[in-house]
């Protein structure tokens, strides 16, 4: 058992996990991503441990089930705060996860009061009277109305939560949070003398977040994406360092694989192609009719591998995304595609794919489980949210290197500025 292990953390996807395992590692400690609940004792000497999981959109029982393992796991590696980390877009549908899998995690801890904030300011994720925006757009004007599987209409985050929770939900507003961590302290003090457990808390900026950290160190639990974690290891006189970020040299073919039907998504499918680069577009309808799609695109991938990144994709826009939805069913044609995707990923790395970017994270989940994936790495930061990782598989018995980008996250060039990057 590693007896240095500061904070275990939990979360409902693998990008998620990456997202903020980055977010650690930026500030300074050591982080090791697992993806699922490992088998045995934790085999590194870190900081900090993310347990990925793949809990977003699956029953909220099984979320709940899943993330209790996950913490029982993380006490009996002596971690002693945890962090529950969701969407920065605070992914959820009315039946959960976040307020169930935050309340069973609560139980389990027996915690009276946590905190419940999706702000990540470096990417245009701000929390601000308890509504949540993305960019200059409430939650509920932003791309993520359009969501395939947790489309969120409401972007006042209290109301969200309140309806996923049997506990009060409250609010610690920007006034506070902008008065430091001793008026944090007393509203958390004046909440919980109300009956309130859970708050949300405004934060605009990083500073909002340096200056709430300090008043978190006392409380076992957090939920949050990935942005509170900025301030945390400062909370144990950790400071930032590259260090903490090295990864062995890349090598090997280069390749993307994208399930994600989010707005950064699409716009990063249509510059890679009008980059002129070989793109392989996949149709769920073909998957659905039974053809072998997946043997398809990995011959077709053969064709072009040796000439540098190639990319592969059911990335489609919304109207498209629920013409495939209204004839498959919402829940067939995302495990369709992903299962599809994960095959794909898995023939890639065979062939001889050592860096692979995947973009989306329920299909970064599908992909890292077919490819039989234990733990990451966490390297250097391609862009705010999306670091390099590197991993062994059975498929690449030296190694490879991975990016799980979330959907939302990245720049418009991100596909190929990513390989740019690891050769940098
Ligand atoms: N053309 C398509 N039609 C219908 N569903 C699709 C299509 N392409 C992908 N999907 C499904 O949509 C879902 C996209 O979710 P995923 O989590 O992978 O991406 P994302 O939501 O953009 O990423 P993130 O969760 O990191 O923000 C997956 O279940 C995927 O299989
Ligand atoms: O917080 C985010 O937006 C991302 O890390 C994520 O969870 C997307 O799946």
């Amino acid at each position: 058992m590693s007896t240095r292990l500061k904070l275990g953390c939990i979360a409902d996807d693998s990008t998620g996990a990456t997202d903020l395992a980055n977010n650690l590692v930026r500030a300074g400690m050591r982080v090791v991503q697992t993806i699922g609940v490992p088998p045995g004792p934790l085999d590194a000497d870190v900081d900090a441990v993310v347990v990925a999981l793949k809990s977003r959109t699956i029953a909220p029982e099984d979320a709940v089930a899943q993330s209790v393992a996950a913490l029982t796991w993380l006490q009996a590696q002596g971690a002693t705060q945890f962090y529950f980390k969701y969407c920065s877009t605070f992914d959820s549908t009315a039946r959960g996860n976040i307020g169930p899998v935050t309340e069973a995690l609560m139980d389990a801890l027996d915690v009276p009061f946590t905190i419940a904030t999706p702000a990540f300011p470096e990417n245009q994720r701000t929390v601000f009277k308890g509504h949540l925006f993305v960019g200059d757009l409430l939650l509920s004007d932003s791309g993520m109305k359009d969501h395939p599987l947790t489309p969120m209409t409401d972007a006042n985050l209290v109301r969200v939560l309140q309806a996923q929770c049997k506990r009060k939900v409250g609010l610690i507003d920007y006034q506070v949070v902008g008065q430091g961590a001793d008026a944090v302290r007393a509203r958390i003090a004046e909440l919980k003398a109300q009956g309130v457990a859970i708050a949300i808390v405004d934060a605009v900026s990083n500073a909002d977040l340096l200056r709430l950290a300090p008043a978190l160190a006392e409380l076992p639990l957090l939920t949050a994406g990935s942005g509170v974690a900025i301030g945390l290891p400062g909370n144990h006189g950790l400071a930032p360092s590259s260090q903490a970020a090295e990864l062995p040299p890349a090598e090997g073919l280069q390749a993307v694989v994208s399930g994600s039907c989010s707005l950064a998504t699409n716009r990063q499918v249509l510059d890679f192609i009008r980059s002129g680069r070989p793109a392989l577009a996949i149709d769920p309808l073909r998957i659905a009719a039974g053809e072998d799609v997946a043997t398809k695109a990995l011959a077709w991938a053969g064709e072009h591998l040796a000439s540098g990144p190639v990319l592969v994709y059911s990335t489609a826009e919304p109207g498209a995304v629920r013409a495939i939805q209204a004839r498959l069913g919402v829940e067939q044609a995302g495990g369709l595609v992903e299962q599809t995707i994960a095959r794909i990923a898995r023939g890639l790395v065979e062939a001889g794919v050592r860096q692979l970017v995947v973009a989306g994270g329920e299909t970064s989940g599908a992909c890292v489980q077919a490819l039989g994936i234990a733990q990451l790495r966490i390297g250097g930061q391609i862009d705010p949210g999306v670091p390099w990782c590197h991993a062994l598989s059975p498929a690449a018995p030296g190694g490879l290197h991975l990016a799980l980008k979330s959907g939302n996250f990245g720049t418009d060039d991100f596909f190929t500025k990513a390989f740019a990057r690891l050769q940098g």
